[in-house]
């Protein structure tokens, strides 16, 4: 109900408004008589018994009737939503089958979290000095000399004194204080400020991805070159491109741990940082440059996934760094692929986007192919530099010592690289101490008491943690099944074993260890970065953290633990995904001056994924792969969408999961799909339901999952199908849930 008297005057119009939480539909409000109001604005508007913000996504004229609507509540003054991003937000929950209230809640989230910005005060030398000095003060009054403006905590950071000093100097009239401006969200960069000499190879490649820029329509374009060939310094060639023509460009990175490095990149040749987004990025901060991005103040933005949400003014060019990293699907609340999304945000605001990567996904591969996506290759390291030289060591043939993991031979290449004054990598893609705990007595197994996984070791943290659900507990003296004491025993390595043998081995190299869980989130990892490359430390050793996109100029020589791990996961992307890493890692080394040696532990040096690796000849594995997944009928060729039906108990999970496969095949014929009929032989248009099956790992979080999936050829309408078959299918009650993932990427 409007208040009183309000009926008559609105009647005019209703504003139908998005809330960011998990709905679809938007609520229709009345809109107040002399509200100006249009699409796109931010509203409050009363949700329950609350107001929530939300945007309004349409105004219509208000039918007969609709005088019992509440009405909106008041405007807000934040930059409105402009149609594209709107677009682009339907867009992404119609293809992610997510509700529209939470693709939008990604977008929105900072201009509503953020609290008033805080006064900034400045101060500056007034008045005589005052009646009484003392050293603090005498420094303050120097620092301050020459009239200038400071904030005051630089001010007491520069006098090395508290800021109760510069008050006690404002009460006596030697310095006044003066409000300042609030601090921009980033500095104006340069395109002209310190651009490169390019090789001619990376000339015409900046020249073919600016006029990408240029033509100011939306293109795609893969940009491939092999590690250290200088595919940042090129696409930076695009941004500037974009900000000498007054627009904005967007890099995504897959991880924040990447962005520092980048950043200071960045500003060497921009002279100013880019603007910063992810989650690390304090609300405030984010405000600013949501803000300021709206109002077209900000021209570059670097940050994770959640930046395609950000609501750019003119959008020239959306870089996509590392594009085949894993990291970029989101798995949780919507579950969606940032690169393919980038390429639809792209399309939407006819922008042209850069895939770059030295090992593109086949999938972008095959797009470049086939003509979808441009391509550009750089086909050699900048300075003609040499790409590391990869051995193997078979295990089989050159184990390490008993309860070990370095090989001899690994071991003699880094003591040698030691010696030269050069630093070596030792990259093992497992956290913690060791991957399992046993009980040498009985043969307990510490397994998380939420879900089917081992507890990992951590001695950092004098723990065990579950790396699914994030249980910990500590590691007992005693086994908890047979009582006997001091018999567990570590099994597998993680990367904090391998630095206590690395500590055994080479007593006088100096070690890092980087791994995403150690404390002190990304300003810690920021400096151990820049300490290493600062010559900080004789040996590296890291998780797939360390493999991606960093530049360590003194690194000759990386170590590759165990090059099998991710072979059997079972995972149609295996083959690829192991490839990838295993090539980024390799070519973390001889990026400058030094040659790098790469040498790769196996036990299965004649796996393809090995081969290829060691011979140089990716071509090849791309090809077989490729006509893998081509005969298989998998992405790019195919599509896939999993359906995860998870529950208290393992019956009605599993019960419900069957019950939506028998719903799939009473469904009705449709004109956009075909189901293939169960256990038959799909035609080539048909889409195929494999599943229900247990979920690898069946139980997380406490709750048990059966997963199904639906292969479909690339042209049928996969979500319609499953549309229909979730609005048809049984309702999932009592504790069962269904969650949908497009295109996944996890299978487990
Ligand atoms: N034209 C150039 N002028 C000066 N330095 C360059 C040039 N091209 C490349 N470099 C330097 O060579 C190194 C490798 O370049 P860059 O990091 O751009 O390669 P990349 O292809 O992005 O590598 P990766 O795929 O491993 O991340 C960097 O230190 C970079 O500054
Ligand atoms: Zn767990």
């Amino acid at each position: 109900m409007g208040k009183d008297g309000e009926d008559d005057k609105s009647a005019g119009r209703i504003a139908d408004v998005l809330v960011p939480v998990a709905l679809d539909a938007a609520f229709s409000y009345t809109v107040p008589a002399g509200m100006d109001l249009a699409p796109g604005d931010f509203v409050e508007a009363p949700l329950g018994s609350r107001l929530a913000a939300g945007v309004v996504w349409d105004i219509r004229p208000a039918p007969p009737g609709a005088s019992n609507l509440k009405s909106v509540a008041a405007k807000l003054d934040w930059p409105p939503l402009q149609p594209r991003l709107r677009k682009f937000i339907d867009w992404v929950a119609r293809w992610t089958m997510s509700p529209r209230g939470m693709v939008l809640r990604m977008g929105v989230r900072a201009p509503s979290h953020a609290g008033p910005e805080p006064v900034r005060v400045g101060v500056r030398l007034a008045g005589p000095p005052p009646q009484r000095m003392t050293p603090a003060r005498s420094r303050v009054l120097a620092a301050a000399e020459g009239g200038l403006i400071f904030p005051k905590s630089a001010l007491a950071e520069a006098a090395a004194c508290s800021a109760g000093v510069i008050d006690g100097l404002v009460d006596e009239g030697a310095l006044e204080t003066i409000a300042l401006p609030p601090e921009p969200a980033a500095l104006p960069c340069d395109s002209g400020y310190a651009a490169p000499d390019l090789e001619p190879d990376q000339a015409r490649a900046a020249e073919i991805l600016t006029a990408a820029v240029r033509a100011r329509a939306f293109s795609v374009t893969l940009l491939e070159g092999v590690t250290g060939s200088g595919k940042t310094e090129v696409y930076f060639e695009a941004i500037a491109a974009a900000v000498r023509d007054g627009r904005q460009a967007l890099v995504l990175m897959p991880e924040i741990a990447l962005t520092a490095q980048f950043l200071d990149r960045f500003a060497a040749r921009f002279g100013a940082r880019p603007a910063e987004w992810h989650s690390a990025v304090g609300a405030r901060k984010r405000a600013r440059v949501w803000s300021a991005l709206a109002r077209g103040e900000v021209k570059v933005v670097a940050g994770a996934r959640s930046a395609l949400y950000l609501p750019f003014s003119d959008l020239a060019l959306i870089v996509v760094d590392e594009e085949h990293d894993a990291a970029y699907k989101q798995e949780d609340g919507v579950s969606y692929h940032a690169r393919d999304m980038a390429v639809v945000r792209g399309q939407i605001e006819a922008s042209a986007v850069i895939l770059a990567s030295a090992t593109p996904s086949i999938e972008t591969r095959v797009n470049a192919e086939q003509g979808r996506y441009g391509r550009v290759r750089l086909d050699g390291r900048y300075k003609g530099r040499a790409l590391p030289r990869l051995t193997a060591v078979d295990m089989r043939l050159e184990p390490p010592g008993r309860g070990k993991w370095i090989s001899p031979r690994l071991k003699a290449a880094l003591t040698s690289a030691f010696e030269r004054g050069e630093q070596g990598l030792l990259f093992l893609n497992r956290r913690g101490y060791a991957p399992l705990t046993l009980c040498r007595s009985c043969g307990h197994r510490f397994q998380c008491p939420n879900c089917t996984a081992w507890l990992v070791d951590h001695r950092f943290r004098r723990a065990l943690v579950c790396h699914h659900c994030g249980h910990i507990e500590r590691r007992p003296q005693m086994c908890p099944n047979c009582e006997a004491v001091d018999q567990l025993s570590a099994c597998g390595p993680g990367v904090e074993r391998l630095a206590e043998e690395a500590a055994e081995t080479f007593p006088d190299a100096r070690t890092m260890v980087l791994s995403s869980d150690f404390p002190g989130g990304s300003k810690r990892l920021r400096n151990e970065l820049d300490a290493i490359a600062q010559g900080e430390c004789d040996l590296i050793i890291g998780t797939q953290l360390v493999a991606k996109g960093h530049n360590f100029p003194l690194l000759s020589v990386v170590g590759v633990i165990d090059a099998d791990i991710g072979l059997s996961s079972g995972d149609p992307r295996a083959a690829e995904r192991t490839f990838q890493l295993l090539q980024q890692v390799t070519g973390r080394a001889g990026r400058f001056d030094t040659r790098g040696e790469a040498l790769v532990q196996t036990f299965q040096p004649e796996h393809p994924v090995m081969r290829a690796l060691l011979s140089g000849d990716c071509e090849k594995f791309y090809l077989e792969e490729t006509q893998q997944r081509l005969r298989a009928g998998l992405p790019p060729f195919g599509r896939l969408a999993a359906l995860i039906v998870s529950g208290k108990d393992a019956a009605s999970a599993e019960t419900h999961a069957r019950a939506l496969a028998r719903a799939a095949y009473e469904l009705p014929p449709s004109p956009t799909w075909r189901l293939a009929p169960a256990g038959g032989l799909p035609r080539d248009d048909e889409i195929r339901l494999l599943g229900p099956a247990e979920a690898p790992i069946a139980i997380i979080r406490g709750r048990h999952r059966f997963r199904l999936l639906a292969r479909s050829p690339r042209n049928a309408d996969l979500q319609g199908f499953l549309r229909a078959l979730l609005a048809a299918g049984p309702k999932a009650r009592g504790g069962v849930g269904v969650a949908v993932d497009i295109e996944p990427q996890s299978f487990l």
